[in-house]
């Protein structure tokens, strides 16, 4: 399956916050929405979702307009709405059997589901005395208790300490490898960056870089190198480059202990080492420039995650 959200626009009242949004993603695959708050990541969820409609632009699997309520489909909405009262067994089970699943089998995906995200011994308990963590993962046991093929997540990560947020990316990732399709927005990039094959970065209701994550930081990387000396701080290596290597390369940035250059030619990586030989620089690092997906994030939105 592919799903494609093609040039979606929206309004509320006059102001447009979403600009013509274009993106896709294939079965098998993670696509992460990243954007700094207000980006349009829920805005563009919830049209996908059906829960509005844009006002231009389109939705559409395998070529066709996508219509969510003929799908089964993993929905986990910003606004979690569990009942708080209600043991959590209970919730999932109505909740699966009102989207088609048997007693029998709503009962059983409970059971497997609850033990994925590790939350079996609250099988009995009111949600409401469950710490917001631990709910969180109920929720997610909802959503994915039809075993959906399409699973679309609204910042799925937060309120998830470190342990429980690597249960949920283990979760996610098996979820990729049995062949689902998964959408999910997120600020927490070392996440994405993890196990997200695409993504699409919004930024003011833009998608401002998009495609494959491998791809995107291989483009990325190209014509930048990183050095560091064991003698020299970043600044007094900045300082002699730019007096006696400008012909070969531009100064970019420190990065913490080391510095980041760009060739100002493809083949200048030998020429530029050479030359660092030649002035006896101690060099402690030389070599390609690989960035974090949050380096690629701040560049292209602006600001730290
Ligand atoms: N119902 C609404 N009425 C008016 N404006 C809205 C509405 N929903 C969203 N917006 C505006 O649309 C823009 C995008 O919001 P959206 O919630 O999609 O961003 P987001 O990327 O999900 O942000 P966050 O990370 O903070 O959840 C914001 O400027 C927001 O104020």
């Amino acid at each position: 399956m592919k799903l494609e959200v093609r040039d979606l626009r929206k309004s509320f009242g006059g102001n447009e916050v979403l600009h013509g949004i274009s993106f896709s993603v294939e079965s098998g695959n993670a696509l992460g929405l990243l954007g700094r708050n207000g980006a349009g990541k829920t805005t563009t969820i919830r049209i996908l979702m059906n829960v509005f409609k844009g006002n231009a632009g389109a939705v559409l699997l395998d070529g066709k307009p996508f219509d969510p309520a003929k799908h089964q489909i993993g929905y986990m909405p910003e606004e979690r709405g569990l009942y708080p009262k209600k043991t959590v067994s209970e919730q999932l089970i109505y909740l699966g059997m009102l989207r088609g699943l048997s007693a029998k089998k709503a009962k059983e995906n409970m059971k497997k589901w609850l033990a994925k995200m590790e939350v079996s011994e609250y099988e009995n308990r009111k949600l409401e005395t469950l710490s917001k963590g631990n709910q969180q993962k109920v929720q997610l046991a909802q959503t994915l208790i039809t075993d959906p093929k399409i699973i679309i997540l609204d910042e799925p990560f937060s309120g998830l300490d470190p342990v429980n947020s690597q249960i949920l990316k283990d979760v996610i990732s098996e979820q990729i490898q049995q062949g689902k399709l998964v959408i999910f927005s997120s600020h927490q990039m070392s996440y994405v960056e993890e196990f997200c094959q695409q993504i699409a970065i919004l930024n003011h209701g833009d998608v401002v870089l998009s495609g494959e994550l491998k791809e995107i930081k291989r483009e990325f990387g190209r014509d930048r190198l990183v050095v560091s000396s064991l003698e020299e701080t970043p600044e007094e290596l900045a300082h002699r480059l730019r007096d006696t290597f400008a012909d070969l390369l531009e100064v970019e940035k420190v990065q913490k202990d080391r510095l980041i250059i760009r060739k100002k030619a493809s083949d200048a990586k030998l020429k530029i080492l050479e030359r660092l030989v030649e002035q006896d620089v101690d060099l402690e690092f030389f070599g390609m420039y690989e960035p974090s997906l949050n380096d690629i994030f701040v560049e292209k939105a602006g600001d730290e995650a």
